[in-house]
């Protein structure tokens, strides 16, 4: 998993080398087509990575609620989450409700990962964790960081969102992380739902 820069990154340039070969292949109105393909290839590959940077956050969470014994579910912090994105989504001009699907399954996604946490924790007689980032100080900051690049992503995307090829890039990914991560195999799986069926549709 890569960790998010707005400086370019080495799959920036390399995608920026792609759409240059595309660029020297192609005539005329085919060549922009597809110097905008490539880019929002790359970004697919950056959205996935970017889905998978805030999953890697939830084991945090978990452990923050597993210490104070709050819950998982806290919807008004959740419609807080939708209501930015909702709002992002209008000021980028892309689809909102799209956006607070793929926001929703995210959401869905976090409380999956936290759920088998703590269920396994207490059946465990696990202790409290020493070392926890503060929920409200630390923790939903960095979330809260992801959301604005989440969906400048997104819209980057969705041209290449709606084809095949995304699919088959959605699903050889949701190997990846089920052979490395098997225990959040089904919270990547729904993370990544209103993705991979925009390709379908
Ligand atoms: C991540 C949290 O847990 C849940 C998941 C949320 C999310 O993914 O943004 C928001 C609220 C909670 O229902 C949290 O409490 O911040």
């Amino acid at each position: 998993m890569r960790t998010f820069m707005w400086a370019p990154t080495r799959r920036a340039v390399l995608a920026g080398m792609a759409a240059t070969a595309v660029v020297l292949a192609l005539p005329g109105g085919r060549a922009l087509a597809g110097i905008v393909m490539a880019s929002a290839s790359a970004a697919v590959d950056t959205l996935l990575d970017l889905v998978e940077q805030r999953m890697a956050v939830m084991p945090d969470v978990a452990r923050h609620k597993h210490n104070t014994g709050g819950a998982v579910e806290d919807l008004p912090r959740e419609a807080q989450v939708i209501a930015a994105v909702t709002a992002r989504a209008k000021e980028a001009g892309i689809d909102p409700d799209l956006a607070a699907a793929f926001f929703q399954a995210q959401i869905d996604a976090s409380k999956i990962m936290q759920n088998s946490r703590i269920t396994a924790w207490k059946a465990a007689g696990q202790g409290k964790f020493a070392d926890v980032p503060d929920l409200a100080t630390s923790i939903r900051p960095t979330l809260d960081r992801l959301t604005p690049a989440m969906v400048a992503t997104l819209k980057e995307a969705l041209p290449a969102l709606k084809t095949a090829d995304a699919t088959a890039t959605i699903e050889a990914r949701i190997a990846r992380y089920a052979a490395a991560h098997p225990d959040d195999a089904a919270a990547f799986r729904r993370a990544v739902e209103p993705l991979r069926v925009l390709g379908k549709t």
